[in-house]
């Protein structure tokens, strides 16, 4: 929809209306087409404003008609409207407030003036939905910017506020008051004057020196940082097209690019992101909880017990979100060193009080709990908050795998006690686990929520089990990744095949990122290691299982990664992040498969990724058959934001349905046929269940997840 209305006897204004961002659905394009030809026939108006409805300008292409051919078919196209918009022979004000993005920048380049507010912000971030600006942007925004400036904010799709827009030539003019006045001022100024200039479709580029160069060595650039996404490399070539062809000529390339992108998985996963992260505000426990039906009490004080790297890092987050944060460290050396890295990092104060007593959290609505992974200290504590702490204060815990329900158990407020998992570093990390236990109240998870949204976070409602969802999952994975050293491959090997697949860093280089001696103390609790097992027990089996002692070998070692140098890789010094090959390792490897009398086979890339993902997928169905996550969509929301997981590929869930749940499930059978001692190859009820009832769409797995439980 878009109003259409005359004001000052000569300008026309008109208002795109499509709450809450005006995106540009088939209404509002048919709307839109048919004022600007209104105001293009009438006689009296003599210039044009094109502004966004109560606010916002555009928030670009109505991303949920991508996935509807015949919607996004339906009504007129972008391009044909822009046309139509920068054809015109009145001037047109864009009238920019909020926000302008993908197609609503798109527009405003087709228009022949852009006024902006002060505190608006404008990009092109269809390249994090795995497309390219096509709708005329890859060709326009280059012929304004140039090729530098038009190349960086089409590549990384960032948002650029209304400052930088001015300086970079994007904004003509900003205004602190009302921008539609102004741009209705400014039109009637323009009235009259010629236009040639101001429409970019006429421009050249601005040329540019060496240019194969110049572009060659961008293609490079962007494939080394897309992990295999297709869109970045396909923005290149199109702002290439912006370079070197006529306008015309750079549309046509622009359209075959995008078709392809639009057709590709790639995008289908990409725009399922954008909805996952969305819909994660939308939560339910197990318990049957709801977000719409708790009302959550505002949480405006916190403390933070531990200032060791997550204590320091959540103290930052929560003061960042404008809490008052008493952040407690009972040893006073820590305690020092602490103050100083988190006023570092806040680059001040920022509302941070600090204490060595744990009377201080006494006035706090929230404690975070992020002391060192020992269940009896972490027990102490919660025993003393419980009687510290004023009646209503939530208690949480930053535990990355200890049972919830047993810290909640030492206090006297069950039902406020919670899990909140931050990922390290706690105050850059998007994913926050918010964990429930079968006595936490839906008030306190909502009240969790709606925090984590305030510090910027994706926060997904979890239940209580041992590694809630992410590191549950990642279990299995990083087991099979061990197995495979134990059968031939190498850290190498295995990492390259996960690197190439779009992770970051491959399990082995995060491992010693993250150092080893954190899964080491995991496994001493867990009594699978340490003193607690017998010499007469067989090093490679635990209760009936495969199991690889090597991480403990490693650590015995004193190998714990990064921190000391040494770990799966070398490094140059203890804290070093560059990783080299370290022939200690292969020998180290070699005399460990002749003790045990393991022959080492060749392993390719397809084995390692098949191994170690299926595995992982498979616990994503445990997950979701034992109604720890809520959905598919929320395991995969925490894979995207808290693991690395390309966004190109939606998530470990979505990519199952990817590949095909039938060929997941054929995969693992093979692999837990050859490998019967590792259960977590054994297909889950649940897969079977899915792949028997026709492997439904992943919306529609929950039926089946539903039927089963009742079965239970
Ligand atoms: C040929 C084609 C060429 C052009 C391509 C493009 O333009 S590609 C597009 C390029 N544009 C982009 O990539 C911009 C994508 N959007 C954003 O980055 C942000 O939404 C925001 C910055 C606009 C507002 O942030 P915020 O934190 O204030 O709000 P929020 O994020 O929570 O969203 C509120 C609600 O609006 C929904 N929704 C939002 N946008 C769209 C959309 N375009 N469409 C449909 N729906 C959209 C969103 O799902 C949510 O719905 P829910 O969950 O309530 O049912």
């Amino acid at each position: 929809m878009a109003q259409y209305r005359i004001v000052s006897g000569s300008v026309a204004v008109i208002s795109i209306q499509n709450p809450p961002v005006n995106a540009l659905s088939a209404a509002v394009r048919e709307g839109l087409l048919l004022s600007v030809r209104a105001a293009a026939s009438d006689p009296l108006v003599r210039s044009v404003v094109i502004s966004g409805h109560n606010g916002p300008f555009c928030g670009g292409a109505d991303i949920k008609e991508f996935g509807n051919v015949s919607h996004l078919e339906s009504g007129p196209h972008l391009v044909e409207i822009f046309e139509s918009v920068e054809a015109l022979a009145k001037p047109v004000v864009a009238a920019i407030e909020g926000f302008a993005l993908g197609g609503g920048l798109e527009l405003a380049l087709a228009c022949h003036y852009r006024f902006g507010h002060s505190e608006a912000r404008v990009g092109l971030p269809e390249v994090s939905l795995g497309l390219l600006p096509g709708a005329g942007g890859s060709q326009r925004l280059p012929r304004l910017l140039g090729v530098r400036a038009a190349l960086d904010m089409i590549v990384t799709g960032r948002h650029v506020a209304a400052g930088e827009a001015l300086k970079l030539g994007l904004l003509d003019r900003l205004t602190d008051g009302n921008t539609v006045d102004a741009a209705v001022r400014f039109a009637q100024s323009a009235e009259g004057k010629p236009l040639d200039d101001r429409r970019l479709g006429n421009r050249p580029c601005p040329p540019l020196e060496n240019i194969d160069a110049f572009f060659e060595e961008a293609l490079i650039h962007a494939r080394g940082r897309a992990r295999g996404a297709a869109a970045p490399l396909a923005c290149v070539q199109a702002v290439r097209g912006a370079a070197t062809l006529p306008f015309l000529k750079g549309m046509e390339l622009e359209k075959r690019l995008m078709e392809t992108l639009m057709t590709s998985g790639q995008a289908q996963a990409s725009r399922y992101c954008f909805f996952t992260e969305r819909g994660a505000a939308r939560w339910t426990t197990p318990t049957g909880a709801r977000w719409d039906t708790c009302r959550a009490r505002p949480i405006s004080t916190a403390a933070v017990i531990g200032l060791g790297t997550m204590g320091r890092g959540i103290t930052v987050a929560l003061a960042r979100a404008g809490l008052s944060v008493v952040a407690v460290e009972t040893q006073e050396h820590q305690l020092d060193e602490a103050q100083r890295a988190v006023s570092r990092m806040l680059k001040g104060g920022g509302g941070v009080s600090y204490s060595a007593d744990l009377q201080a959290a006494a006035g706090a609505d929230l404690v975070v709990e992020a002391v060192f992974e020992d269940m009896a200290v972490k027990e102490e504590i919660f025993k003393q908050l419980s009687s510290v702490c004023k009646p209503g204060a939530l208690l949480a815990t930053n535990t990355s795998s200890l049972d919830i329900d047993r810290l909640a158990s030492c206090t006297l407020r069950p039902e406020q006690v919670l899990g909140l998992h931050f990922f390290a570093p706690a105050h850059v990390m998007r994913l926050l686990e918010v964990v429930s236990g079968p006595r936490t109240s839906p008030q306190t998870v909502a009240a969790a929520m709606q925090l984590g949204r305030r510090m910027g976070k994706v926060s997904v409602a979890v239940g209580n089990c041992p590694g809630f969802v992410g590191n549950r999952m990642l279990k299995p994975y990083l087991e099979q990744a061990y197995f495979l050293l134990e059968e031939g491959a190498s850290p190498e090997l295995v990492d390259a095949a996960l690197e190439e697949f779009g992770f970051p860093m491959g399990v082995f280089k995060m491992s010693d990122l993250s150092g080893l001696d954190i899964g080491w103390r995991v496994r001493k609790e867990e009594g699978l290691t340490g003193p607690g097992v017998t010499a007469d027990q067989p090093m490679r089996t635990r209760r009936g299982r495969r199991y690889s002692p090597l991480g403990d070998l490693m650590c015995e070692e004193g190998r714990y990664g990064q921190k000391t140098g040494r770990g799966w890789y070398l490094y140059d010094r203890p804290g070093a992040r560059v990783a080299r090959s370290d022939p200690w390792l292969r020998s180290f490897l070699e005399e460990y498969r002749e003790r045990h009398g393991l022959l080492a086979r060749r392993i390719d890339q397809q084995e390692v990724l098949e191994r170690c993902l299926y595995a992982l997928i498979n616990e994503g169905f445990r997950v979701l058959e034992d109604g720890v996550a809520a959905s598919p969509q929320n395991i995969d929301a925490i894979y995207v934001f808290g693991y690395g997981w390309p966004k190109h590929r939606g998530g470990p869930m979505f990519y199952a349905a990817q590949v095909g749940l039938a060929r997941v499930l054929e995969g693992l059978e093979k692999y837990h046929k050859a490998h019967p001692d590792s259960p977590h190859l054994q297909p889950c009820s649940l897969l079977r269940r899915l792949v028997a009832s026709g492997s439904p769409p992943i919306h529609k797995w929950s039926e089946v997840v539903k039927g089963h439980r009742s079965q239970l």
